[in-house]
């Protein structure tokens, strides 16, 4: 057997999910799965963490410290539920949170006590997978095309990943082997951002909320002119773009459109920018994954925008449950780096060269 644990927090701010995958000879078993959600006050923290605050640097080790107890705790789930041990797992890959990404100023961070989550649950951990590939001139995201063509790629097929986090980004794994990909936009930030502010919901459950509204004349366009969405890749963004002050911005002209309205109309958002995205590339078939695969309401919006010719479905069609597809990537990119192999494509990111990832805290 060859047991890696990838856990996966991302920018939802919600939980970490986690898998035990066995990569023996080039296949990925999931062996058990888990998900352990984020107290609320350290979801808030997180969120202050994406900009400017005072005190900054402890609050961050804090919540860092707090990071590492809960992935432990997920460590230990994944552990139990597939009847392992410890010292049965080569190492964990762990994404940490990402507070600030900034690669056009060389740096990208994920807060996170690697050295704790170690300690805690006596497994090499490898963090810090972002780093180096900003170093070598790289946007350090998004990183999951090189496992996505490695798990889900098909000889002679173009199929495209779409994973719809809070922010979304495709994989575009053309039939000739090779590889693009990046960051479309807002996945599901915005329209989190927004039922929460107008119905205290943390995301619109299906989207049913959003199903009930109609576009908003002009907001669409309005929304679409950012700058962001006409950049040739490579490209990556985050919350130091999209977040609830650049909503805001766009959405005060258009003060009297009824809420339910501007929600529709912020899930056509991340339709239409991962459409035009995909259209282009003349793929076979779209799978998504992240939590907008469970949008109803996002998942019609982009079929209908692609066309009946693409078949749009969810990543369940390729043997992996959605919410876990990105654990499973960090799995992968733990045990790339266990093999000393290069986790990152070029081709995406736009970094110098292929480079092994992340950083090793020995057990
Ligand atoms: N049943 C559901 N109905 C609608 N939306 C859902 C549902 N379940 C999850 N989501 C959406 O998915 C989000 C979580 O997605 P996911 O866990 O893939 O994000 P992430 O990994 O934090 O983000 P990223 O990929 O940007 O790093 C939730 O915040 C919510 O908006
Ligand atoms: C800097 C950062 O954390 N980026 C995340 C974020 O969430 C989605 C999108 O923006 C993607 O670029 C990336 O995550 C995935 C897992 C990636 O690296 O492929």
């Amino acid at each position: 057997m060859s047991l890696y644990i990838g856990l996966m927090s991302g920018t939802s701010l919600d939980g970490v999910d986690g898998v035990l995958v066995d990569f023996w000879a080039g296949a990925a078993r999931t062996m058990s799965a888990a998900y352990v959600e984020f107290p609320q006050a350290l979801r808030d923290e997180l969120m202050a963490l994406q900009a400017p605050s005072p005190n900054e640097i402890e609050r961050e080790a804090v919540a860092a410290n707090q990071l590492a107890e809960i992935y432990a705790g997920c460590v230990a789930q994944l552990l139990a539920k597939s009847d392992m041990k410890s010292a049965d797992v080569r190492a964990v890959g762990v994404h940490g949170q990402t507070i600030r990404h900034r690669p056009e100023l060389g740096f990208t961070r994920q807060t996170n006590n690697p050295a704790l989550l170690a300690e805690l649950c006596g497994i090499d951990v490898i963090a810090d997978f972002r780093s180096r590939d900003v170093a070598a001139g790289g946007q350090g995201a998004p990183l999951v095309p090189a496992a996505h063509m490695a798990l889900f790629g098909k000889e002679g097929k173009t199929r495209v990943l779409a994973n719809i986090g809070g922010i979304a980004n495709i994989s575009l794994l053309h039939k000739d082997g090779s590889v693009g990909g990046y960051d479309t936009g807002p996945g599901n930030v915005l329209m989190n951002a927004w039922i929460t502010r107008h119905k205290g919901a943390e995301y619109d459950d299906n989207g049913a909320w959003a199903a009930t509204g109609q576009e908003v004349p002009g907001l669409l366009a309005a929304l679409l002119a950012e700058p962001y969405f006409a950049l040739p890749a490579p490209k990556s963004t985050g919350r130091d773009l999209f977040h609830a002050d650049w909503l805001d911005a766009r959405l005060a002209p258009f003060a009297s459109a009824r809420a339910e309205d501007i929600m529709f109309t912020l899930t056509r958002l991340t339709a239409v920018s991962l459409a035009r995205a995909i259209a282009p590339h003349g793929s076979d078939a779209v799978y998504v994954c992240g939590g907008g695969a469970y949008n109803a309401t996002l998942m019609r919006e982009l079929q209908a925008e692609l066309g009946e010719a693409v078949k749009v479905q969810s990543t369940d069609a390729l043997g992996v449950p959605p919410n876990r597809v990105e654990a499973l990537a960090f799995a992968w990119l733990a045990y790339r780096f266990g093999e000393r192999q290069p986790g990152n494509l070029p081709s995406v990111t736009g970094a110098r060269g292929e480079r092994i990832l992340g950083a090793l805290y020995p057990r």
